[in-house]
């Protein structure tokens, strides 16, 4: 489970973050939805402790990210940038490596990526060279990656942004498998479509706030919308930073 109570970030002028407070559960996705600036992203910087909020507590199943960050870490994953991926290891090396960089062994490190590679059904690909990996084998790679350890939670920042539609659903399956495996599943987006399909939970942001938060039809119901779209443009009373 993550936790967020009373989250407060001031980046120079700004108030990225101003007493934002939810909860992620274990075995539900959880979308972080919000316009342009809303502080999305900062949010989950400090949640995987890359930020220090000035005021407030995040947590990774209870333990305090920014007192205990080694431990909080070790259940967590966080969805990297899947073009950033080392071209000249296999997803079997590139795994392995993280996995050893997260503090196993060696051979704790082959096992644990023998079984991601099987999970995620990345045998075709295990033992070629990412150099000219499609979209699609990227972002499994990247995901493997994210989850070798085991973590509990996973964290996604605008993970389909740029992907195309096979990529954005081989993406989203990986994402209902998580879930379906018990994980904890928080990922922030733009794409109205997207959250809706998956979230069981969305908790719309803006101006470092939770302006309201519930499943999808929770929200359509408090809004008297009928679609997510249409609740969010009357939650936060604009239409800025939508994607369709
Ligand atoms: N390094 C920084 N320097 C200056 N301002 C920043 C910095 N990081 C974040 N901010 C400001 O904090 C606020 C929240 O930004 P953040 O990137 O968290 O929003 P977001 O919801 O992820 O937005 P987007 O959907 O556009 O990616 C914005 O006003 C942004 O300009």
């Amino acid at each position: 489970m993550i936790k967020v109570t009373n989250l407060t970030k001031k980046i120079g002028d700004v108030n990225a973050l101003n007493d934002l407070s939810f909860s992620a559960q274990n075995g539900k996705i959880t979308g972080l939805l919000g316009p342009n600036g809303a502080g999305k992203t900062t949010c989950l910087r400090t949640v995987f402790g890359l930020l220090k909020a000035d005021k407030g507590i995040a947590e990774i199943d209870g333990i305090d990210v920014a007192k205990n960050p080694m431990a909080a870490k070790q259940n967590l994953g966080l969805f990297p940038d899947p073009c950033g991926l080392y071209e000249r290891l296999t997803p079997r090396e590139y795994i392995t490596f993280f996995a050893q960089l997260s503090g196993m062994s060696e051979v704790a490190a082959k096992e644990a990526t023998a079984k991601v590679l099987e999970k995620l059904s990345m045998d075709d690909i295990a033992d070629r060279r990412c150099q000219g990996f499609s979209q699609g084998q990227r972002m499994k790679t990247a995901l493997a990656q994210a989850v070798v350890h085991n973590p509990s939670n996973i964290i996604l920042d605008e993970p389909t942004r740029g992907l195309d539609v096979m990529s954005t659903r081989i993406l989203r399956e990986l994402l209902l498998l998580l879930k379906a495996q018990g994980h904890c599943v928080l990922f922030s987006s733009h794409v109205m479509q997207e959250v809706a399909a998956l979230c069981d939970h969305v908790v719309i942001m803006a101006n470092g706030k939770v302006v309201a938060e519930g499943s999808v039809e929770s929200l359509c119901e408090r809004t008297g919308k009928d679609s997510l779209e249409e609740a969010f443009i009357d939650l936060i009373g604009s239409d800025e930073g939508i994607a369709a």
